[in-house]
């Protein structure tokens, strides 16, 4: 069962061109990287997909779960690009809340939260409040707020930005850890930093999927000569032109 946009358009302003316009896009098995220039419309599509924006024309459609439905949400978990704490929370009390808000009972939300947090190597930061957390750590608690309800589908915005190199390969392993149980589809500038471990590589520009497919056929994109470690900037800056031109 992927997550899967047909025809999707969506504008925030209507007299505006459309952000988005009749985009198709199965969304693959996996770790998927979704890489693209400043504005071109990566939140914008995977708001569409957590059903927190509406579109304008076109369909979402997650196997038979009605798009924006509860059942929906608790299978698609999204994390914007900033996450706020809620100060006066525990990281546990924070997972389980959004477990409950998601349609859990409070006891199986409790017990979940403690599993969760393990996942991401943050149970010994249970008890911590979510405002004592540093922004790597609540990005993690970000992901366990995805575990606690058992999402099928992980849509995460940037999450690896403004951390330190550390951080990035806690989060980085994290990722592959769980690509085997969720569909994951994460959002970055990181081009060399994420897109050599993923799956597949999706690019999109303008609102339009420049490329899509394995990250083998992404990085053959690199001009020959490329020098070993520069693939996937050499791939990135070839599909989408030099910036200078930009
Ligand atoms: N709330 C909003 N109101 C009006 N226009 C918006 C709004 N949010 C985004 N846009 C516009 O929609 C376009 C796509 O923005 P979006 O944030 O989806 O791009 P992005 O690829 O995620 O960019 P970035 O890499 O900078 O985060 C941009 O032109 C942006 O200015």
């Amino acid at each position: 069962m992927n997550l899967e946009l047909s025809a999707l358009t969506y504008g925030y302003r209507r007299r505006r061109p459309p952000v988005i316009e009749k985009l198709d896009y199965r969304l693959p098995d996996g770790l998927t990287v979704l890489l693209g220039p400043n504005g071109a419309g990566k939140s914008t599509l995977l708001k569409l997909a957590a059903s927190a924006l509406a579109p304008r024309a076109g369909t979402v459609s997650l196997g038979d779960l009605a798009y924006g439905s509860p059942s929906y949400r608790r299978a698609v978990a999204w994390m914007p690009q900033a996450i706020t704490p809620l100060p006066s929370l525990t990281a546990r009390e924070y997972v389980a809340y959004v477990g409950w808000l998601k349609g859990m009972s409070r006891s199986d939300a409790w017990a979940r939260a403690e599993r969760a947090l393990a996942r991401v190597e943050l149970a010994d930061r249970a008890g911590e409040r979510t405002s004592r957390l540093s922004g790597g750590q609540l990005r993690r608690v970000g992901v366990a707020t995805a575990l606690v309800h058992e999402a099928r589908v992980l849509l995460l915005d940037e999450p690896t930005a403004g951390m330190d190199p550390r951080q990035r390969r806690v989060f980085r392993d994290l990722l592959a850890a769980l690509r085997d149980e969720v569909h994951i589809l994460v959002s970055t500038h990181d081009v060399a930093d994420l897109a050599e471990e993923a799956d597949q590589v999706t690019v999109l520009d303008g609102g339009r999927v420049l490329h899509t497919g394995t990250t083998d056929s992404f990085l053959r994109h690199a001009p020959a000569g490329t020098a070993p470690g520069r693939a996937a900037e050499g791939a990135y800056t070839a599909l989408l032109g030099d910036p200078a031109d930009a």
